[in-house]
């Protein structure tokens, strides 16, 4: 490890970058931490010593072309990077990355450089077309690059999974996981049978929000009441069965022992991320509370998992409703280690995820009253009292998709796409070898002024007025390309119904300014307060 490492530092830069490159497409680099315990102090001294050299050689060369190294950024030390920025000795929060990021952008431009451990760069950019450049140049197989401490996890208990998983895992493994469990999901038939049952889970949200309501018509923690609908609905499509999360005496712990473990999940992946990388030397707090959320995780699906395969197999085979399920459980050439590592990952990418874009939806039409108004208005004209929503009346709603549309342009819970290079690409005049870990950083892109005009306000009519918006490549907020988010249809879907069910039974209001958390998926930070007035 230390002779892979040696060479990674000191080769040139093109070796350097295949060298990189190999070792994500391997996801070898997670073994990093088996000799740390050696080495550190060793390579320590060298990466001091080499620093010292590549600023004198860089003092005393002129370089034509720029590379990673010269993108500006923050101060990284030897080993351990830029991560410092968020820890006691530096200037931002772990739950206000993307505070962070703004500011970064500011005091540095469009492109910004951060590393990691390791010193690997991270580069950060905001400027569309490179934006565009890089999630345009992918191959068949788009490289992400994987949440590490999951990574590293999962390859520890191969008695559970034996691979990393459809988020994770990379190459010809990720596009025959792609193949195998995408195909169901991503299908307009299967949302299609999906509708009916969908709109019941809606009406039971509809009476959740109903029973929570104080004497103020306020709910408080609204954004639980969310997440239980993004676990009940994920949980529907995907096994093919309701659990009652959604029920008023929910006396049953489950929903809110898998919110709060995966909400935990994603605030470790965040500090680990994020923070000093510790967590490869000694069990760190993060470490450990990641992987006792990873464990509850497990084990409260695999029972869910379970169950319904025991119910299946009493079920009708041509039963359209388990879809979803079915196409995991028959699939051939996974075994049942792969099966429930997709139902986990499918469940746990939905419920903060569509929580989230939730709360920040209806907290954008609440703050715009004249907005909801027109809403209302065609929600009425295209569901009229006691009609159900269908596939149909849905196509006619295009104010309601222009506000989905608007709402994740304004505050998407994904704020940036990452990307590994797949080949040499010049962005804002630097050279950036193929392994090259990117950030695109679409949300803060969308804010400017240079894209959007009035870029910071809610107009869900810039989407009417032009459908065809020569910028709405900008607005992926389910990613872009092959490694796209397959739970974009189903979402997409879940957004109208309950929208217009909420619109239609309520006129909804917030007071103050919702405040935002970075928990590796941009959230609103708890407690939140809707008014939910009855319409007359
Ligand atoms: C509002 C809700 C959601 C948002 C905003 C969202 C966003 C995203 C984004 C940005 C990506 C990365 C795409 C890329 O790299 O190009 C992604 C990947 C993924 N999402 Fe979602 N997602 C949502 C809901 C869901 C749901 C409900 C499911 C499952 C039913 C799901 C399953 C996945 C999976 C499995 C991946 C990895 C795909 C791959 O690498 O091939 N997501 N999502």
């Amino acid at each position: 490890m230390i002779r892979n490492f040696l060479n990674t530092v000191l080769f040139s830069n093109d070796s350097r970058s295949d060298k990189i490159h190999k070792i994500y497409k391997e996801s070898r680099y997670f073994d990093a931490t088996s000799d740390i315990g050696y080495s550190i102090w060793l390579t320590f001294i060298i990466l001091t010593g080499c620093s010292i050299i590549k600023r004198y050689w860089k003092c005393t060369n002129v370089r034509e072309k720029k590379f990673p190294q010269d993108v500006p950024g923050p101060k990284a030390i030897p080993i351990f990077g830029t991560r410092w920025i968020y820890s006691l000795f530096g200037f931002y929060n772990l739950n206000k990355v993307h505070e962070a990021y703004k500011d970064l952008f500011h005091r540095y431009g469009s492109i910004v450089k951060e590393e990691a451990l390791w010193n690997v760069p991270v580069i950060s950019i905001m400027d569309r077309d490179s934006i565009e450049k890089v999630l345009k140049q992918s191959g068949k197989y788009p490289f992400r690059p994987p949440n590490e401490v999951t990574a590293y996890y999962r390859k520890s208990r191969p008695d559970r999974y034996t691979n990393l998983g459809l988020v994770n895992e990379q190459g010809e493994k990720w596009h025959e996981l792609r193949l195998t469990l995408t195909p169901e999901l991503t299908s307009n038939k299967t949302m299609k049978h999906f509708l009916p049952e969908l709109i019941t889970v809606t009406e039971d949200f509809i009476r959740l929000i109903n029973s929570s309501r104080n004497d103020d018509d306020i709910v408080i923690d609204f954004e639980q009441l969310c997440n239980r609908l993004g676990l009940e609905s994920t949980c529907t499509l995907v096994l093919g069965k309701r659990f009652g999360f959604l029920q008023e005496n929910n006396a049953d712990p489950m929903g809110q022992i898998l919110a709060d473990a995966i909400r935990g999940q994603f605030c470790a992946s965040r500090d680990t991320f994020y923070g000093l990388p510790l967590w490869k030397v000694f069990t760190t707090p993060a470490y450990k509370q990641f992987i006792h959320c990873e464990d509850t995780i497990y084990d409260v699906i695999s029972v869910l998992v379970e169950n319904a395969i025991e119910e299946e197999a009493e079920l009708c085979a041509t039963d359209d409703f388990h879809r979803v399920f079915k196409s995991i459980l028959l699939a051939p050439t996974l075994d049942i280690r792969d099966k429930k590592a997709a139902i986990i990952d499918f469940i746990a990418a939905g419920i903060k995820t569509l929580g989230n874009t939730l709360v920040f939806l209806l907290y954008l039409i609440a703050k715009h009253p004249d907005v909801q108004e027109k809403l209302y208005k065609e929600i009425e004209h295209i569901t009229p009292t006691n009609e159900q929503i269908t596939m149909e009346s849905l196509r006619g709603a295009v104010y309601l998709r222009a506000c989905i549309m608007e709402a994740f342009r304004l505050l998407p819970t994904a704020p940036c796409v990452a990307r590994i290079l797949e080949q040499k690409t010049d962005i804002n005049g630097f050279t950036l070898p193929p392994g090259s870990v990117v950030l695109c950083h679409t949300w803060l892109a969308c804010l400017e002024e240079l894209n959007f005009q009035r870029a910071t306000e809610f107009l869900p009519e810039r989407w009417l007025e032009d459908v065809n918006h020569k910028l709405s490549f900008l607005v992926i907020p389910f990613g872009y390309g092959r490694r796209m988010c397959p739970g974009k249809r189903f979402v997409e879907l879940e957004l109208q119904v309950v929208l217009t069910q909420v619109i239609k039974n309520y006129e909804i209001h917030f007071d103050g300014e919702l405040e935002l958390e970075f928990e590796f998926l941009l959230g609103p930070a708890p407690s939140t307060k809707f008014n939910f007035r009855n319409r007359k």
